[in-house]
């Protein structure tokens, strides 16, 4: 694609006239605005209106900038004296531009990200109006909403076609980066994201402020490539076809921007004919909506299907090097430590009183009837949720105290009971987004993201979007996850619901082994009893939100609380009298 955009500026410098050379750099300015909000709102998935504001922003500030003098005094004779006869070369203006947009990205995100999903979109729309609105009071320097003349046209075809390449390229890298994973694994699963170490509001920031800064480098070339302009220019109708731009050719993906770019072009030209033919205006606009909703409804991932661009080595697509699982041996004598733990949701006590210690090393799972507050319990260890009393301490860290994000980094990964894998991420991406939060080496954190997805045997998988296997394998890619993040302790919220017995025995398989081969301990909440007895060591007891018992699973299934607690499901009773501990896959050295 950016041989594309340069094919067509290379075309348009040898044989189109002056005013269509202005036609392929106006496009190329808009796609790369569209791309600049294909990385905020495709990484985030929240839609933003506000980046034609901050293509205002850049306009303003380049054309103040590079206004000839005798113009400036002319047309801005009010200009406030550090502004005044600045007049700076294009590509020093676009500089300050890009500084204007950056800082702008970050006063507007700091404020604007702390909401989520709709509630956010609609906050970039108050930011635009904030600006428009600014942008035509200050009358001393931009001429309030006269138009803005005279600003020269220096950056024509050659500097936006390589800024739309650039763009381009930077969009493309993103998404594979760090902050790009961190950004879609917030957007795809916020809770998913913490358990992998991301604070999801964070991850939000980086891209809003890079896609800032684009954006304001645009308008100030869009400011160049116009001459003139007004704050209106850069308003609704601005931010309404960037958005449907993007949504029409593709949120996903940077291919969507220059599809979207293509339809778009075409329609509103089409369009245009069509209104001075028949003299009723707004037809254009109204088309595009229609094009939006018609995408949204028939085709939501857009005309790019989602496809993304070849440009740079796509993750996965590499020819995969046959990966032999490491035995990694871990000697960690860090101990769980939960003291007095209780949590009390208006009235209702979930988790009552409970103290117990598990030793590293160690599979511990934790049973109880439906709302004895287990998942409440593992909730609490993982920093999900914050006790209303007691302690938690993993080793030296307070548990009890730290943010759910940073809690991984103390040694806690976890699973879910509603599985949280990022369905819109690969099965490979999923387990780098753990991964890179352990590696700061790509190749690293993609040999050990690999190397957790051999471990559960989920290679071939690798490029497989997550969302689309099927509900055991699921659990495997949350399993790998949780595994590259290298916790001390493993937690998993009924790992075997949902699978069947064939399934449930291989991962009975593979935990013992995981904990053979790395010494990680793992506590896990199930239902079944079968699978608990046969795997764990030692077992917790919740009824009612109380422990009501705490040891082997022989003194367990054998302990009266218990068989009381169980009495009420017959079933559960009789498999609770009927496991033989003896099975235990671990005692038996399986793996
Ligand atoms: N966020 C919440 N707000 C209010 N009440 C909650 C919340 N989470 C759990 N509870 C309540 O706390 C109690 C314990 O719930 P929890 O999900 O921990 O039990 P559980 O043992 O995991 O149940 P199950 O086996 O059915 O999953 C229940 O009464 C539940 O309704």
């Amino acid at each position: 694609m950016a041989a594309a955009v340069l094919l067509i500026a290379v075309a348009a410098a040898l044989f189109g006239s002056t005013s269509m050379q202005r036609v392929v750099a106006h496009a190329a300015v808009m796609l790369s605005a569209v791309l600049a909000l294909q990385l905020f709102s495709g990484n985030s998935r929240i839609v933003s209106f506000g980046h034609a504001a901050f293509m205002a922003l850049g306009a303003y500030t380049v054309g103040i900038l590079t206004l000839n003098a005798q113009l400036q005094h002319n047309a801005l004779p009010q200009l406030p004296t550090l502004l005044a006869d600045l007049e700076l070369s294009t590509w020093n203006a676009l500089i300050v531009a890009a500084l204007v947009g950056a800082i702008a990205g970050v006063i507007s995100g700091a404020t604007l990200l702390r909401l989520s999903g709709s509630a956010a979109a609609i906050a970039t729309l108050a930011f635009l109006i904030i600006v428009y609105t600014l942008l035509a009071a200050a009358r001393e320097i931009t001429r309030g909403s006269q138009p803005f003349y005279g600003v020269p046209r220096d950056a024509g075809l050659w500097a936006t076609a390589l800024f739309a390449m650039l763009t381009l390229v930077i969009t493309r890298t993103f998404r594979e980066t760090s902050w790009g994973l961190a950004a879609r694994a917030a957007a795809d699963d916020e809770a998913g994201a913490i358990a992998v170490g991301i604070n999801p509001r964070a991850a939000f920031f980086f891209p809003w402020v890079l896609s800032a800064t684009l954006a304001a480098v645009a308008g100030g070339l869009l400011a160049q490539v116009l001459g003139a302009f007004t704050p209106h220019t850069f308003y609704f109708d601005l931010a309404f076809t960037l958005l449907v731009t993007l949504i029409v050719g593709g949120m996903g993906s940077s291919l969507g921007a220059l599809a979207g770019l293509l339809a778009t072009t075409v329609l509103i030209e089409v369009m245009r004919q069509v209104e001075s033919a028949v003299s009723v205006f707004g037809l254009t606009q109204s088309a595009l909506a229609i094009a939006m909703i018609l995408v949204i409804w028939r085709r939501p991932e857009g005309l790019s299907g989602g496809l993304e661009l070849n440009l740079l080595r796509r993750l996965g697509k590499q020819p995969a090097a046959p990966v032999v699982p490491m035995e990694v041996k871990r000697a960690n004598a860090d101990v769980l430590r939960v003291a007095a733990v209780t949590k009390r949701y208006a009235g209702l006590v979930a988790v009552s009183d409970v103290s117990f210690e598990i030793a590293p090393d160690s599979i511990t799972g934790i049973i109880g009837p439906n709302g004895a507050g287990k998942t409440t319990l593992v909730s609490m260890l993982a920093g999900h949720v914050p006790p209303t009393d007691g302690k938690i301490h993993l080793g030296e860290t307070a548990v009890h105290k730290t943010a759910a994000h940073r809690v991984v980094r103390a040694g806690l990964g976890r699973t879910f009971q509603n599985i949280r894998v990022f369905t819109r991420m690969t099965v490979l991406e999923n387990v780098l987004s753990a991964a890179r939060g352990v590696h700061s080496n790509v190749a690293a954190a993609e040999e050990a993201a690999r190397r957790e997805l051999a471990r559960v045997g989920l290679l071939e998988q690798a490029d497989a979007l997550a969302g689309s296997l099927a509900y055991g394998m699921r659990r495997r890619v949350e399993i790998a996850r949780a595994l590259a993040c290298e916790p001390t302790f493993l937690l998993l919220d009924e790992p075997a619901a949902g699978l069947n017995p064939a399934e449930t025995r291989e991962l009975m398989i593979l935990l013992a082994a995981v904990r053979k081969e790395r010494g990680i301990g793992i506590v896990l909440v199930e239902h079944d009893l079968m699978f608990v007895m046969q795997l764990c060591e030692s077992i917790l007891v919740l009824d009612q939100g109380r422990l009501i018992a705490d040891g082997t699973p022989a003194e367990v299934q054998s302990h009266p609380a218990v068989i009381a607690a169980y009495l009420g499901s017959r079933v559960a009773a009789k498999s609770l009298a009927t496991n033989q501990p003896s099975l235990n896959p671990v005692a038996a050295g399986s793996n």
